[in-house]
């Protein structure tokens, strides 16, 4: 394996929770590695900076929406082709502004989650959430 894909790469993402819990999904665009796939906004952390800023930066430069508060939830570590990646997935219930696309991305609040292809690594996180917002619900 090659330098470049053994040493991670940390991302940033943020789960956008409403109250009746849908979340908010973003489809990949085209030119980046696994395009048309679905994702949870966010991005990579740029060196020096902590990962909450880079969650904050990203949600502001890809949706135009201010993260408030968010709370670290869980990390996964994934080899793809492209790169070595480091997920830090937060949870957000409280952010200023209504999501716009200013990166000519699609995005979808979802209930049980409808759009497919997620990313590989996003898959398993489907079902944690679900026992996350859904705890009364029967398996
Ligand atoms: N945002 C996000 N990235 C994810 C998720 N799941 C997952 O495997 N990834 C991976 C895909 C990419 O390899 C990496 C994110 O990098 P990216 O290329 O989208 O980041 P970026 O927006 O900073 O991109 P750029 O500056 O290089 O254009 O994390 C997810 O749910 N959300």
């Amino acid at each position: 394996m090659s330098e470049t894909l053994s040493t991670p790469i940390d991302v940033a993402v943020g789960i956008l929770m409403k109250p009746n819990g849908d979340v908010l999904l973003g489809q990949r665009p085209d030119g980046k590695p696994y395009a048309g796939y679905w994702e949870f906004p966010g991005g990579k952390v740029e060196a020096g900076e902590a990962i909450i800023d880079a969650l904050k930066r990203e949600f502001v430069e890809e949706l135009g929406v201010e993260v408030v508060s968010a709370e670290p939830w869980c990390g996964i570590e994934h080899v793809y082709p492209h790169a070595h990646v480091r997920l830090h997935f937060y949870i957000s219930q409280h952010w200023l502004g209504e999501p716009q696309s200013l990166e000519n991305q699609a995005f979808a609040w979802q209930g049980s989650v409808g759009v497919e292809p997620l990313l590989p690594a996003t898959i398993p996180l489907i079902e944690w959430l679900d026992k996350l917002r859904y705890p009364t619900a029967s398996v």
